[in-house]
């Protein structure tokens, strides 16, 4: 299995190095724009080889995509973070461009590759690879829902004061401040629905919390996190590299699902060898029909600023 991750910055080397330890793929190879990056960072992560105890591959390159022929799987992380104050839909003029490119060199020398979207705004950005890329619907996967369900995990758990091991829960919908929508509904400790122990003040600080919890980071780290990213990303690798057909909210080209159309939005999905194998179709509590529908409206509105 071969790896290919285009941007070789703080999210990109963090997924080359958790894909890595995890040892699970033959190779990984780095893709940066800037000079040497790419092949600074691979070396760097490759003497941590021995250390480490992996046995995958990391390569790095300037540019020159016919390193990365034949991937079975590519990342996309170029682009730029947002810096404090800042939202992720602002960064759409820089990284719309950036993305629509790497997409095109991507497919060129990997006809049958599954594309991973994490650059921002990633809801948008994944549906501008769908719009440019010509592959089909389920091998392009936004990560957005990954990353948001582990911090409402983290969220849960300190309010529970349980471990996270305890914790189950999901976030749906957009990957954006306003639009995600974190199913509390859904939400349990060791199968017993969350609502049974957090009061109506604990669940709504999980709630805005894990809304926040990317800006929240972008404030205390000046630029935007890259560990749990590059961790949410290394488990939808996986997923597919060892076809365990394992459910994680992506953002995934709609079709009348959760009553939507033409638009690229968090939903869970069964993500195997093939990609994405199924959109699974959860019931939502009238609200939470509100809030999905809210935010397709808002991914909508950034999506039409897309020239293609
Ligand atoms: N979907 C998600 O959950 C998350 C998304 N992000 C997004 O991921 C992106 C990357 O973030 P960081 O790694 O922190 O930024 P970074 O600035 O550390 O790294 C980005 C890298 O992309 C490279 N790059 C720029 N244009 C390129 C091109 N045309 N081809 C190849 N490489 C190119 C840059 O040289 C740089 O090394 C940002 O857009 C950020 O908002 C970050 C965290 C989570
Ligand atoms: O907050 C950002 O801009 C980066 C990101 O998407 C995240 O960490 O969730």
């Amino acid at each position: 299995m071969k790896v290919t991750v285009v941007g070789a910055g703080a999210v990109g080397a963090s997924c080359a190095e958790y894909i890595a330890m995890k040892n699970f793929c033959s190779e990984v190879v780095l893709v940066d724009i800037k000079e040497g990056f790419a092949e600074g960072k691979a070396m760097d992560l490759m003497q941590t080889a021995s250390l480490n105890g992996f046995d995958t591959k990391i390569t790095g390159t300037t540019g020159d995509y016919s390193k990365t022929a034949g991937s079975h799987v590519a990342v996309i992380t170029s682009g730029i973070p947002r810096k404090p104050g800042m939202t992720r839909e602002e960064l759409i003029g820089i990284n719309a461009g950036i993305v629509k490119e790497v997409t095109e060199n991507l497919v060129k020398h990997s006809p049958e590759v599954i594309i991973i979207v994490v650059s921002n705004p990633m809801d948008t950005m994944a549906y501008l690879v769908h719009k440019t890329s010509g592959l089909p619907k389920h091998k392009i996967i936004g990560m957005g829902g990954a990353l948001d369900s582990a911090r409402f995990k983290y969220r849960l758990a300190e309010a529970l004061e349980a471990p996270i091991s305890d914790v189950e829960g999901m976030v749906i919908a957009a990957h954006s401040d306003t639009g995600m929508l974190p199913l509390l509904s859904k939400a349990t400790r060791n199968g017993v629905p969350v609502t049974e122990f957090l009061n109506d003040d604990q669940q709504k600080y999980v709630i805005e919390e894990t809304k926040v919890g990317g800006a929240t980071l972008t404030k205390l780290l000046g630029t935007s996190a890259w560990y749990a990213p590059g961790a949410a990303v290394s488990v939808m690798v996986q997923a597919i590299a060892c076809d365990q057909k394992k459910m994680i909210p992506c953002s995934l080209m709609l079709e009348g699902e959760y009553g939507q159309n033409d638009i690229c939005l968090g939903v869970p999905a069964i993500i195997g060898a093939n990609g994405v194998e199924q959109i699974v179709n959860v019931t939502l509590t009238a609200e939470e029909q509100l809030k999905f529908a809210e935010a397709a409206n808002a991914v909508r509105e950034v999506n039409g600023d897309l020239k293609f």
